[in-house]
């Protein structure tokens, strides 16, 4: 079952969770003495689902004595629940190991950064504090779309890449085609790429002596102010958000004054560690290192912050880190208004592990107070949903997601209003009146696919049948193809990979990355429920699509809503224009039937009370819509 989930997420992988023990390191002098910046390497491993990452952090894990060889249970790392269920791996942090190479210890800082798009701003903020990848490709599948951008990731943020090929066991593994598919892709020299089998443990210490010899240690002022960033932060029970920092300069210790970048209020530095992958308490840490660092239960902190000595702080020479760029945004809404108090705590707590949603507070008629929450993707989206459930027993209530827009608006009191003339729409509804909109953005993507040759022509037809504008495709090799198009958002997120999976028979693999946004005919289009608006139904579509969106809409809606008491009228609506009506009809209730006989008076007020029992419901839209319709209907084709 996890294998046939894997496969279903093949372009979904994610971020490891390094959080386990199995035997402490019994190393832990090296970590009270002074350590020497270039004694340091800082580097993550990066590949394309399942062509083995984390088999080799196990192997890494045993050389260096981590775990001991042979451990049971192989891949060790996904702990969360979501993890094993969807047998994909999704929370990130690191371990710090010691290796001992030519008479020197090292200190190797193994960050883990997750594959998918999705998660796209955890590899970011990963590979901040990496020097170098180790890139891994499967000896027998050759590169593969999220090969190709975890190698565009690494080179644009001036990595060095150690290119590996992985798998050599196995008995089709072809390492000679990879390494021309290599050469011919990137242009890597083929001598540089290194050959190993993670499973069997060949060519694995090798692989960590290249990364001692390859990549540099990180560069760092050691002296001066002490500066952090933050790459991940997780809450505990009794110490408060713990966050995993990598220091830029400086140095810091348990005692000493911080302060965030986002925050005036001074803390204390409570916890300092290192993780290997368990806690190991030091009482100092230097530039260049990754370490643990909690400021008590009141000392707050999140990703992308910086964590600064006081005096830098108070200095004002401090510039924040970018912001994230969201993809999608839904609105939660907690399934019983009563357990609105739980659910906010639960997304508090779950938004500071996983940095890349951004929370604000939303309100809807039909589903009360909750909040409009930006992802990353629809992957993740999802679990950070299941997480909600399984980690926190939080139940909620999903809206429909869509993608970002931007409008550019006139009006001087909407321009006063706004004091900008682009604004970021999150939320259909948010729309200014069409009058007042002088044009509206789309968000694009460059989607890279790598398919067989043979399936050129349907992965061509069905790009352009989502938008897509083709630019020159190259050969990966002659059985091999990499196209590339530049397509809506809102075109991809929902369900473009699962439809190009099933065209290509599994054998393309797919990735995107953000284009910025582009001038584009949009509408918003409303849904009414017997005349009354349901805004958690509200999209926004491209003019070209209104009709069919309208039709498809409607006859969804009518398939997913279940029969109510009162016939219920379905209509697609933009500007007060109907473009299509469906229509559910009411389960007929005979009230009189138990008057059977009875006096004529008597019959007439019941069916009156009836009649206006169905009135009341119509005008209040009182209509059970079943929870998932709103995920749903935009998801399911
Ligand atoms: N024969 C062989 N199989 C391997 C090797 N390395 C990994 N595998 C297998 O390939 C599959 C995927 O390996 P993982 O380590 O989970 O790959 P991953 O890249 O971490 O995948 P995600 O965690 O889903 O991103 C597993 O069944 C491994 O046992 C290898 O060197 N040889």
């Amino acid at each position: 079952m996890v294998r046939l989930v894997k496969h279903l997420f093949a372009v979904n992988p994610t971020k490891i969770y390094y959080r386990y023990v199995i035997r402490r390191q019994s190393s832990s002098d090296a970590s009270k003495k002074e350590i020497d910046v270039r004694r340091i390497r800082n580097f993550s491993i990066v590949a394309h689902v399942d062509h083995g990452k984390s088999t080799l952090a196990d192997r890494l894990l045993e050389i260096t004595g981590v775990i001991k060889p042979g451990a049971e249970r192989a891949q060790v790392l996904d702990q969360l629940q979501v993890e094993r269920e969807r047998g994909i791996t999704v929370k990130a942090v690191t371990a710090s190991l010691n290796y001992t190479y030519n008479n020197e210890t090292y200190l190797l800082n193994l960050i883990d950064t997750p594959g998918h798009v999705d998660f796209a701003n955890e590899v970011v903020r990963s590979v901040t504090a990496c020097q170098g990848v180790i890139m891994l490709v499967d000896a027998n599948e050759g590169i593969q779309a999220q090969t190709v951008a975890v190698h565009n990731l690494a080179k644009r943020n001036n990595l060095v890449i150690i290119p590996t090929l992985n798998k050599v066991d196995l008995p089709r593994a072809n390492p000679d085609k990879v390494k021309k598919q290599l050469k011919q892709v990137f242009n890597i020299d083929e001598n540089s790429v290194l050959s190993i089998s993670a499973k069997k443990g060949w060519g694995v210490p090798e692989l960590l002596q290249s990364v001692i010899e390859r990549i540099p240690p990180p560069a760092v002022e050691s002296e001066g102010h002490f500066r952090a960033h933050i790459i991940d932060t997780w809450h505990d029970k009794y110490r408060g958000v713990l966050c995993l920092a990598y220091i830029h300069s400086g140095r810091v210790q348990v005692g000493q004054a911080v302060k965030w970048s986002s925050d005036s209020k001074v803390n204390t530095v409570r916890h300092l560690a290192l993780l290997r992958p368990d806690e190991e308490a030091i009482e100092e840490a230097v530039a260049g290192q990754v370490v643990m660092v909690g400021c008590g239960p009141k000392g707050g902190g999140g990703v992308g912050e910086q964590l600064l000595s006081k005096e830098l702080a108070e200095s004002g020479a401090v510039t924040g880190m970018p912001p994230v760029k969201h993809m999608v945004y839904a609105g939660i809404f907690p399934a019983d208004q009563s357990q609105h108090a739980m659910v906010s705590d639960a997304i508090r707590k779950l938004a500071l592990n996983d940095s890349a949603v951004s929370v604000s507070p939303d309100s809807s008629p039909a589903l009360g107070q909750g909040w409009r929450i930006g992802f990353l993707g629809l992957l993740h989206l999802e679990v950070f949903t299941q997480r909600l459930l399984q980690e926190h027993k939080a139940e909620a209530i999903l809206t429909a997601p869509s993608v970002p827009y931007k409008v550019k608006i006139k009006g001087a009191k909407l321009l006063k209003q706004y004091r900008t003339d682009v604004i970021l729409i999150t939320n259909p509804l948010q729309l200014p009146d069409p009058n007042n909109i002088e044009e509206y953005y789309e968000p694009f993507v460059l989607g890279t696919i790598i398919t067989p040759v043979e399936f050129i022509g349907a992965v061509t037809t069905l790009c352009i049948d989502r938008r897509g504008a083709p630019l020159p495709s190259s050969a990966v090799d002659d059985q091999m193809t990499m196209l590339q198009f530049v397509l809506p958002l809102a075109e991809v997120v929902v369900d473009f990979h699962d439809t190009l999976k099933s065209i290509t028979s599994g054998f393309a693999s797919f990735d995107y990355q953000d284009n910025g946004f582009h001038p584009s005919p949009l509408v918003r289009m409303d849904i009414l429920l017997n005349g009354s608006l349901v805004d958690e139904l509200s999209t926004i579509v491209h003019a070209s699509r209104l009709e069919y969106n309208a039709r498809r809409l409607t006859e969804k809606l009518k398939a997913m809503i279940p029969r109510q008491m009162v016939q219920v009228a379905i209509q697609a609506v933009v500007g007060g224009k109907v473009y299509a009506r469906e229509t559910i009809k009411a389960y007929r209730k005979d009230v009189t039937a138990k008057l059977y006989g009875g006096d004529v008076t008597r019959r007439k007020k019941l069916l009156k009370q009836q009649a206006e029992g169905k009135k009341k419901m119509r005008s209040v839209a009182n209509i059970k819509i079943p929870r998932d319709t709103f995920i749903d209907v935009l998801k399911k084709q």
